[in-house]
């Protein structure tokens, strides 16, 4: 499985769940009840989940005290035990992941560090969708089959997930058998609740995106605008799901509940699909081997996205639990968020909505679709075959590199073309200079001069400083621009820290002051303290995008692993460092990266903003100190 954003700061947010079937075993009646609750965060801990919110929900006793509903009841007094469940999609194996797949994984991987900061239970799923048409082909063509070829691929996402240092907390393969069980449950909802038919079918079908298309939607020869090949004329005697039955209620939903898709600019997209009329989508294949069985009929198989969208609620079950819905419902389910790319908007704003509530269950609270990198303008991608490997990169340039480059400089839900020269002056003027060799410089000021001992607390050596005072500005902004995932705007609001130290230290220039001796070495020293508490902060506030390079920094700062991996937001607050800390010998936290790519060689666009120039340039006459 497998879309586009702008700051989501969103003030409220409703729950819903339905069902609008007598026959569903979870409920029989739709009520509606109207409360609201509002919080500055998105999804933060100080949400106060306990309040009022907006809730369709069913009447019936067996729903109302079942475990899914006692999740979103507003009376459940559970609601600060309710874990943030993020979910990546699950990648299809139809080959090895590339640049593109890395890029959500690594912007869920930040999110999901945001969020255990600020000391919330964070469950971060993600996985592979294993089956259909695809996976089979893709298995014969190297003469495998499919089932060993989705265990390399699937292994291969992991190998890219531990490299990338991703810490997920589920990984789901829709080969897995608890996942079968689950799927099947969930269609035999569906079908109970009268929301599936059979029918033949014909229209235009694109492999790639494993669905049929609508001719407007179509470029010419009727190649899909994604995949930019033609799709096929397919017939087929399949079963469908009765989408266009949801069409008033996902309108009302979307209506009532924008802040359901994000970024914003992408809702109207939503509801143009919804008002100009949802066909009903066949949900089955009867020539396709390679998948779920579907519940009495053995000649067909589940269609591959019915399948894998459900796949998000199978990998909440933990190990050893009974694969059913409820119980898997009841370790996180609705997930906080669907983080996707926006070529699947479409599946995760409108058809999961839908099956959703035909099966009784709640809905997801957010989808946020983000931007594609792009390479010459098309969607890098599988199966356009221009991809960038992220192995590669990883390999030469390190993870925190690349976690940093993607998410600081893609405006996050907008597109982004890749450029290696970019990539390069970027992180050397970022990580390397900004960052990097002002920790290495203060630290060997400090060494020469104070024994690598810090002669003053932090809080008291920036009493009534206002550097103090910018630096707890910028951390501020940071956590608002986290918790309304303007990510790239965090990763500025970090930057400028460093930047600001570098003209502290400039201004302050303690290197001389040492050399007056006396109270102005007093003064030097204090100053070392307060750019070195600058460092800490950065290291707690850059963390959950480059999580390795902040821990060489927390090292540096005489500070352990195990202390790092205790820190939690507050930690951010001025005032960490205590006289008498000792630091680390003073060692490069992140190496420059030597630029092997002229401008302008190779095909290679030079795109260093001049910002980044300017910032290269003011930090080498810091260096040059
Ligand atoms: N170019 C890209 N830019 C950003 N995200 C991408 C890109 N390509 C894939 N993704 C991410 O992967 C998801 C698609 O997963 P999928 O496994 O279908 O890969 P794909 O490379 O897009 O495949 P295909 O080219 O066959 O459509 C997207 O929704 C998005 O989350
Ligand atoms: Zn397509």
């Amino acid at each position: 499985m497998a879309s586009r954003v702008q700051n989501p700061i969103q003030n409220r947010l409703w729950l819903l769940s339905f069902s609008t079937s007598s026959t569903s075993s979870l409920c029989n009646s739709v009520s509606l009840k109207k409360t609201r609750f509002t919080n500055r965060s998105l999804f933060g801990k100080r949400m106060p989940w306990s309040s009022s919110r907006r809730n369709l929900y069913c009447t019936c006793s067996t729903s109302r005290g079942s475990t899914m509903d006692s999740n979103t009841s507003p009376s459940s007094g559970r609601q600060n035990a309710e874990p943030f469940v993020i979910t990546t999609p699950l990648y299809y194996v139809n080959a090895p992941p590339h640049m593109g797949s890395a890029y959500t994984t690594v912007a869920a991987d930040a999110i999901a560090r945001f969020q255990r900061l600020l000391g919330n239970k964070v469950v971060f799923i993600t996985g592979t969708d294993e089956h259909g048409e695809k996976i089979a082909t893709a298995a014969a063509a190297c003469g495998c089959s499919p089932a060993e070829h989705c265990n390399v691929v699937s292994q291969a996402y992991r190998t890219l997930w531990r490299d990338l240092g991703i810490a997920y907390d589920k990984f789901i393969r829709t080969t897995d058998h608890k996942h079968e069980a689950i799927v099947k449950e969930f269609y035999s909802k569906v079908l109970a609740n009268g929301d599936i038919y059979r029918a033949d079918y014909e229209g235009l079908y694109c492999v790639n995106c494993e669905e049929y298309k609508e001719e407007k939607e179509l470029l010419d020869n009727n190649c899909c605008p994604i995949h930019l090949k033609p799709c096929v004329a397919k017939k087929e005697d399949n079963y469908f799901f009765a989408l266009s039955k949801y069409e008033g209620f996902l309108g009302k939903m979307l209506s009532e509940n924008p802040e359901f898709v994000q970024p914003s600019f992408r809702l109207n997209e939503v509801q143009s699909w919804i008002t100009s009329g949802l066909r009903d989508f066949s949900i089955s294949r009867a020539s396709v081997d390679w998948g779920i069985e579907v519940p009495n009929d053995a000649k067909q198989t589940i269609y591959v996205w019915f399948d894998a969208l459900v796949g998000y609620i199978s990998a909440l079950l933990n190990d050893g639990e009974q694969p059913n819905l409820q119980t898997a419902i009841s370790s996180g389910w609705p997930t906080s968020l669907h983080l996707i790319g926006k070529d699947i908007l479409r599946f995760h704003a409108v058809y999961w909505p839908a099956m959703l509530m035909s099966a009784g269950l709640q809905l997801p609270k957010m989808v946020f679709g983000h931007g594609f990198l792009t390479k010459d303008g098309n969607k890098m991608g599988k199966s356009l075959g221009n991809t960038l490997e992220p192995t590669d990169l990883v390999q030469r340039f390190g993870p925190d590199a690349v976690r940093y480059f993607f998410l600081k400089e893609v405006e996050f839900g907008s597109d982004g073309d890749y450029s290696e020269s970019r990539f390069i002056n970027t992180v050397n003027a970022h990580l390397a200079n900004t960052i990097g060799n002002l920790l290495n410089r203060t630290l060997g000021l400090l060494k020469k001069n104070c024994r690598s001992t810090l002669a003053v607390d932090s809080a008291i050596a920036a009493e009534g400083n206002t550097f103090k005072d910018a630096v707890e500005m910028l951390v501020t902004k940071a956590k608002t621009h986290y918790e309304t995932l303007a990510l790239s705007s965090a990763c500025e609001a970090v930057l400028e820290i460093g930047n600001a130290g570098n003209l502290y230290m400039n201004q302050q220039a303690p290197w001389s002051l040492f050399k007056q001796g006396g109270a102005a070495s007093e003064t030097a020293a204090k100053e070392l303290v307060i750019v070195l508490e600058a460092m800490r902060i950065i290291a707690i506030v850059l963390s959950p995008v480059t999580p390795s390079l902040c821990l060489r920094i927390y090292n540096q700062l005489g500070y352990t692993e195990d202390q790092f991996d205790a820190i939690t937001w507050s930690d951010a607050k001025w005032g960490g460092l205590k006289a008498g800390q000792v630091m680390a010998q003073p060692k490069p936290v992140f190496s420059r990266i030597e630029n092997q790519i002229e401008d302008g060689n190779a095909g290679e666009t030079v795109k260093a903003g001049s910002k980044d120039k300017e910032n290269i340039n003011q930090n080498k006459s810091a260096i040059e100190v």
